[in-house]
């Protein structure tokens, strides 16, 4: 793993991390062979930081969220998350996450969406007034009522956002959230995820195939690389906060990007 920087969170990683990964490995069996979706994985990630994964098409990236959700076991290695395994965590509630499409229920209503894992698990105390904050956090205030088909893809990303969010869960899996977006609203939802990461000290791990985008939201780029899935590099974003429309014309985010942009070459090499 090559360290390319120093890191400059704004939320200041504790000495203790959240997570923390060794030697992950993860095999896929299919008829006639298998794959290796993920070797030799190693990193430690700071309470607070913003950590994006990036690299090929099928170099383990969703798996590797997967296996911190604990929606699939890992045939070697271990994952701890506040210091415990990721069954444990999710258990607690832990993490929320994010997935590439919004995966709502058409026929409830966004507010209803919000709800939907508060109800399930039970929860007590004022779950409208929970799922009301949620909402106002992504800026949907006054869109409660509305059904999923009456948004945008955007709007319907924020909601499935303002869902992971619900239990307050200090980690947040974003697997490449904003894909299917155009460049526009997808910079307008970056904008509006990064003043949540600053407002909530959440720490998220995000999937993305944007370069720019990764840089932009990240206090940390993890490149990877394809068959077996390995970690190439971490670039550490040294980039001012809080960030606007203007960091994307500094010197230094053009610099920053060419360092993944190399990482992520020499993994394709
Ligand atoms: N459940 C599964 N069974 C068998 N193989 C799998 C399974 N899940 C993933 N794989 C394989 O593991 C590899 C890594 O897949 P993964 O989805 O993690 O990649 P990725 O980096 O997220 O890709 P993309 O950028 O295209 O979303 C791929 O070769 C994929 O075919």
């Amino acid at each position: 793993m090559t360290q390319v920087l120093t890191t400059q969170a704004v939320h200041p990683p504790s000495s203790e991390p959240i997570v923390s990964i060794r030697d992950l490995q993860m095999v896929f069996p299919h008829p006639g062979g298998q794959t290796v979706a993920l070797q030799d994985a190693n990193l430690n990630i700071g309470r607070g930081e913003f950590i994006s994964l990036i690299g090929p098409s099928g170099c383990g990236k969703t798996t590797l969220l997967r296996l911190l959700a604990d929606l699939v076991q890992p045939t070697a290695g271990t994952i701890l998350i506040g210091g415990q395994p990721p069954g444990q965590a999710r258990r607690e509630r832990q993490y929320g996450y994010v997935f590439q499409a919004p995966a709502l229920l058409e026929w409830r209503t966004v507010l209803s969406n919000v709800l939907l894992p508060l109800e399930v698990m039970n929860v007590p105390g004022d779950r409208v007034a929970r799922a009301r904050e949620m909402l106002n956090l992504v800026g949907l205030a006054g869109f409660e009522r509305r059904y999923p088909w009456q948004l945008s893809g955007g709007m319907q990303q924020r909601v499935s956002i303002a869902r992971a969010l619900a239990f307050d869960p200090p980690l947040l899996f974003m697997d490449e959230p904003f894909g299917a977006l155009d460049e526009i609203t997808r910079e307008h939802l970056n904008l509006e995820l990064l003043r949540l990461w600053r407002e909530t000290g959440k720490t998220v791990i995000f999937v993305t195939h944007s370069i720019s985008e990764a840089v932009f939201l990240s206090t940390r780029v993890v490149v990877m690389t394809a068959r077996p899935g390995k970690i190439e590099g971490v670039v550490d974003v040294d980039l001012p906060q809080p960030r606007g429309d203007d960091t994307r014309e500094l010197p230094r985010f053009f610099e920053l990007m060419t360092q993944v942009r190399e990482l992520l070459r020499k993994g394709h090499a």
